[in-house]
């Protein structure tokens, strides 16, 4: 039987919904979308992830598709945004899925989103330190934060591409200059920090890692990446080998990766998993969950630096408070002083950078 001209309609109604344009499918039998009721409008967050199609992108946006919270994800990238979007929309999970590639789509992919996670941008190979990606990401991210001061001001923005340090600067700069700046909503994620951290210190301890929890302040790169060990739960102590040899391979967790994957990018499959750990804190802290904690680069009196990573609590606007550090022992005090230095040069890189 031919589908009615109302059935038609409602294909084409329902198309546009689920695909832009340039997404759309064919319709071959002629049936299979005919037989459809559209639900509008579930109840949850919208996100979309930029850079949606990447190492970090894919797996990301299939985790976000399984989260409850979210009613509605928008998958932006400059490549291969269609087949990532067909092949997640078929999950059977609550969020509809859209796709949007190239720069022509970035308002629409940003229109009313409660929350953008941006992973684009080029990652390490080895030999290479995160600032070394500044050249690349560094217009990347300034290109992708106009599009949100433009379409979606009042979003939580989770800040993935690197260098961090520098990134989340360069995002701030441009919501100043476009007069949307809101230090609360603007968050440098260092969730793989905490999470190779709790592994690591779970591993010495012979502790289940779920267990654990390493606070982990600074940055995100080198020494400017700094595990509080005086500050673990469970309550516990390292000897001096254990905090050294900790602290160090917290450090440097991403080159790890980076030489293990031998020039094939960096960590896409840990990352995704931390990115989705903290973007479900951030849509629990929106829903108005109390006691959401967790650490971040943010916008900070925690030291003389304009940024700094530390713990974070998460509500409805954001990080809506930012935690002192705590006492620190004599190990962690001459750490921090040699974070602060790298990172005041990193922060002041990115800053000069969207003043040019
Ligand atoms: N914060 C962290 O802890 C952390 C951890 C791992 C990786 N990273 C960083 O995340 C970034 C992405 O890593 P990856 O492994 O997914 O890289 P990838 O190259 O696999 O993916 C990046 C994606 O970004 C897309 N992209 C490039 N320019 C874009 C633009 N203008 N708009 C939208 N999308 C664009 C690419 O097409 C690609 O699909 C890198 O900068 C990497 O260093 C950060
Ligand atoms: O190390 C990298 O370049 C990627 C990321 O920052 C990481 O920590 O794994």
């Amino acid at each position: 039987m031919q589908p009615s001209a109302e059935a038609n309609h409602r294909i084409a109604r329902l198309s546009a919904h689920l695909y832009p344009p340039n997404l759309q499918m064919e319709e071959s039998s002629g049936l299979s979308r005919a037989n459809c009721r559209a639900k509008g409008g579930a109840p949850g967050f919208k996100v979309a992830i930029l850079g949606a199609a990447g190492g970090i992108g894919q797996p990301l946006a299939m985790l976000m598709k399984m989260n409850p919270l979210v009613s509605a994800l928008h998958l932006y990238d400059v490549v291969n945004a269609p087949g990532v979007t067909a092949d997640i929309s078929h999950m059977d999970t609550g969020a509809v899925v859209r796709g949007f590639l190239g720069q022509p789509q970035l308002e629409n992919a940003l229109t009313g989103m409660d929350l953008v996670i941006i992973p684009a941008g080029v990652p390490r190979k080895p030999g290479m330190t995160r600032d070394d990606l500044f050249n690349i990401n560094a217009g990347i991210v300034r290109t992708l934060c106009e599009g949100i001061a433009k379409c979606c001001p009042n979003a939580i923005v989770n800040l993935i591409s690197n260098p961090v340090n520098s990134t989340v600067p360069i995002a701030a700069e441009v919501f100043k200059k476009a007069g949307t700046y809101d230090p609360k909503r603007l968050l440098g994620v260092t969730m793989l920090d905490v999470v190779r951290a709790n592994t690591f210190v779970a591993e010495v301890l012979g502790l289940d890692p779920r267990e654990v929890d390493v606070p982990v302040v600074g940055g995100h790169s080198g020494v400017t990446i700094l595990p509080l060990l005086s500050q673990v739960k469970p309550p516990c102590s390292f000897t001096p080998q254990e905090t050294e040899y900790l602290t160090n391979r917290i450090q440097n967790g991403g080159t790890e990766v980076v030489e293990a994957k031998a020039g094939a990018g960096s960590a896409t499959l840990s990352m995704a998993y931390a990115a989705v750990k903290f973007a479900d804190a951030c849509l629990r802290g929106l829903r108005g969950d109390a006691g959401i904690v967790e650490c971040a680069f943010v916008a900070s009196q925690v030291t003389e630096l304009p940024f700094f990573a530390s713990k974070v609590r998460l509500g409805r606007t954001g990080a809506e408070e930012v935690y002192q550090l705590g006492p620190l022992n004599e190990y962690e005090r001459i750490g921090l002083e040699k974070a602060k230095k790298e990172l005041a040069v990193s922060i002041q890189k990115g800053i000069s950078f969207t003043r040019k």
